[in-house]
């Protein structure tokens, strides 16, 4: 179990990570997601002790970090996949990690076959692609068949097989008892992957909750409805939390209500539909919502006019 207390990073007058408070279980895979810039990576730093808390304390099994006796056994953290010695081969960087913790030689093994880089073991680490050096970071962070593993951006890189690779880890992992910490971009990576959400942006935590209840304590659940007297059904469905799109002459985007309420208020104001689709709104979008103020960096490039809710479940 990792627990953050008014966890906070300042960099000069920059405040990096501000105050932030969570808890991730063990049992399930928690996504830590946010734009590019929101802290994700510093929070991940400062539970492993590679940067020290300008505030607040964070404590992985009860302890901080750096107070275990035998780190390695008990967490095990892919942060920068770049910071491994060149010239030496992947074999025998494990072999130096596991030699600090007196790991078996027989588990280095272990992990070089788990992570698919049995072909390339005795080869030089410089010259791995950016896939090779996530599947060898990841290799490192099991070495020590930790209870907790922390994972920045694990899937970056990574070919389709290596991306299926990781989440089946990372569920394995999670179903095996172990408390599971992945950070990514891709929420849709992240729909198929994690349990739960902690979203994160400049620096604070905007939503902190199971997957499912942030689909849907987004106001999504909604339909699209087909029906002869669409001015009429607006006025019987007007409600503050209520939000009409007039898609045609006919049709009807809702949200904020689900179907059955919309053909109960058409039954009751004698309105004929139709057509009734329910809608969910996807993951992706409700993403954007929560982090829509948040975002450090935004680029120039606008999608075309988002549609909204989109029809069926988009996780
Ligand atoms: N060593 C540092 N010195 C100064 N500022 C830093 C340092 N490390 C991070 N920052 C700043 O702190 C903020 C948070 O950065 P961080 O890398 O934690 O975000 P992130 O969510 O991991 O982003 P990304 O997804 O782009 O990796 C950013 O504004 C970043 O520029």
């Amino acid at each position: 179990m990792i627990e953050a207390q008014e966890l906070a990073k300042n960099y000069g007058r920059k405040r990096a990570v501000d105050s932030v408070s969570f808890t991730v279980q063990p049992g399930r895979v928690t996504g830590f997601l946010g734009p590019n810039g929101a802290g994700k990576s510093t929070t991940m730093r400062m539970i492993v002790g590679l940067d020290r808390p300008s505030a607040g304390r964070v404590t992985v099994n009860g302890r901080p970090f750096a107070r275990h006796a035998a780190p390695l056994r008990e967490v095990g953290a892919l942060l920068d996949a770049k910071s491994v010695h060149k010239s030496r081969s992947a074999r025998s960087h494990l072999r130096a990690l596991a030699a600090t913790h007196s790991i078996p030689l027989k588990r280095v093994d272990e992990v070089i076959e788990l992570t698919g880089l049995g072909a390339v073991a005795r080869k030089r680490v410089g010259g791995f692609s950016l896939g090779m050096g996530q599947r060898l970071g990841i290799a490192a962070a099991l070495l020590g068949d930790p209870q907790t593993l922390i994972l920045d951006e694990p899937v970056n890189g990574l070919d389709p097989e290596g991306v299926l690779w990781v989440r089946n880890l990372a569920r394995s992992q999670a179903a095996q008892g172990k408390t599971v910490f992945l950070s990514s971009h891709l929420m849709s990576e992240m729909s198929l992957t994690a349990d739960h959400l902690i979203v994160i942006g400049r620096g604070r935590i905007i939503a902190d909750a199971p997957i499912e209840a942030i689909l849907n304590g987004q106001g999504t659940s909604g339909a699209l409805v087909r029906t002869d007297s669409a001015v009429e059904l607006m006025n019987a469905l007007a409600a503050d939390h209520v939000q009409i799109t007039r898609v045609d002459e006919f049709t009807l985007q809702v949200a904020g209500v689900d179907s059955r309420t919309i053909a109960a208020r058409a039954l009751d104001a004698r309105i004929l539909v139709y057509g009734l689709t329910p809608t969910q709104q996807s993951l992706e979008q409700a993403y954007m919502d929560l982090t829509k103020d948040e975002v450090e960096y935004h680029s120039s490039l606008q999608a075309p006019a988002a549609q909204g809710a989109m029809p069926g479940k988009q996780i």
